[in-house]
């Protein structure tokens, strides 16, 4: 674990003291353009829509939600690759979403992403040492090559012939790797991992979720890591986030959250992952959603899940949006029934043998 950062004067409102990243109120809106010449802006896709969220210092949050909920966009925005429309991202206590130019360049150092398809990510054209020491060339950092080199591929477990060849030489968990050590080479201390193994055969995806294990633990390092899978993200989160429709809908730590699902979404999400054991699958709740994700370019009003929610109420559902509250020690809910739910008092509504099946 890395030491806590000093806590500071600029820290974000409200976050813990041991926290590295905080976010607070942030919105990424895509204009859309219309009209004539499509130079008239005609709406909005929402694509974050006010989320706060925190990463404690050599912690790992998980982030889920299903295709097109925000998550990449809100790594993005983190580290300012994508445009922020409102909000605040401090790091360490500074407001980097206020910094522009020379400033903004240098805090870059401290903040880098691994991206999900490293064939993509990589250049073809480079070879793995031009790759491995660009970064520290654009940030005019002396290095000596060959150990440096040498360091990074050592880091990642591969050898230093690699170092003289190109992407497409390698296999995808060694080209993920790849990933990896050009993301370490300019020492960050935060990481985002944007679907870090999903484009991996699963037999290599846990080798590369226990390397970049091994580096939080050697580094210190403090990971977000974005994926749709409940199952890698259990793997390396100590909290997890999950997201639907540009906000944070639950937040807890990962045990909590895998045994005691709170927010109806992330009950769903639960239940349709398959168990092993025939008698439990059989037995155990089932939460079948209704409906696609609706289009951020005009999201529901009320709470955004409503019109999928299977325990959906009258009128203050789909009028009033809920806040992302603290409901037990660590676990935060955004759900105006909740309690209700978690007490039985609500339950899902039934749904009949033919809305099963044509929904299987
Ligand atoms: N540059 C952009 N311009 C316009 N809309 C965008 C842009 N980038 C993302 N979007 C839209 O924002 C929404 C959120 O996309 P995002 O990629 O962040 O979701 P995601 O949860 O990461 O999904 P996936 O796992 O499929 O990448 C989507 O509706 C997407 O089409």
């Amino acid at each position: 674990m890395s030491a806590a950062p000093s806590s500071s004067d600029t820290d974000a409102p409200g976050a813990p003291s041991d926290a590295l990243v905080s976010v607070r109120g942030l919105k990424v809106h895509f204009p859309i353009k219309g009209g004539v010449f499509g130079g008239r802006t005609v709406g909005a896709v929402r694509a974050v829509d006010g989320v706060d969220l925190d990463v404690r210092a050599g912690t790992s949050l998980g982030l889920v939600g299903e295709s097109g909920c925000g998550k990449s966009t809100l790594g993005r925005a983190v580290l300012r690759l994508s445009p922020i429309t409102a909000g605040t991202v401090h790091f360490d206590g500074t407001d980097v979403s206020a910094l522009s130019g020379e400033q903004l360049r240098a805090s870059r150092k401290d903040m880098q992403m691994v991206f999900q398809d490293p064939l993509a990510s990589l250049n073809p054209r480079q070879s793995v040492e031009t790759i491995l020491t660009e970064p520290l060339k654009a940030h005019k950092i002396d290095f000596d090559k060959r150990t440096r080199v040498g360091e990074l591929l050592d880091q990642v477990g591969l050898p230093g012939s690699a170092a003289q060849k190109y992407p497409h030489e390698f296999s995808g968990g060694q080209r993920q790797r790849i990933g990896i050590a050009r993301a370490l080479a300019l020492e960050p201390r935060f990481i985002i991992a944007d679907e870090p193994v999903s484009a991996l055969d699963v037999s290599v995806q846990a080798q590369v979720l226990n390397l970049l294990e091994e580096l939080q633990q050697q580094l210190g390092l403090t990971y977000l890591v974005i994926a749709h899978d409940l199952a890698v993200v259990r793997h390396v989160s100590d909290e997890v986030a999950v997201m639907y429709l540009g906000s944070i809908i639950e937040q807890a730590e990962s045990d909590d959250l895998y045994d005691e699902p709170l927010h109806p979404y992330t009950r769903s999400l639960m239940s349709a992952v398959p168990v092993p054991d025939p008698e439990i699958e059989d037995a155990r709740e089932r939460i079948l959603l209704q409906g696609d994700l609706p289009s951020p370019a005009d999201p529901p009003a009320g709470c955004r899940f409503h019109t999928r929610c299977p325990f959906k109420q009258p009128t203050r559902c789909d009028s009033e949006r809920p806040e992302l509250l603290e409901l037990r020690p660590g676990h935060r809910v955004a759900c105006h029934y909740v309690e209700e739910i978690a007490r039985g008092e609500i339950t899902a509504h039934q749904l009949t043998a033919e809305d099963v099946a044509a929904r299987a």
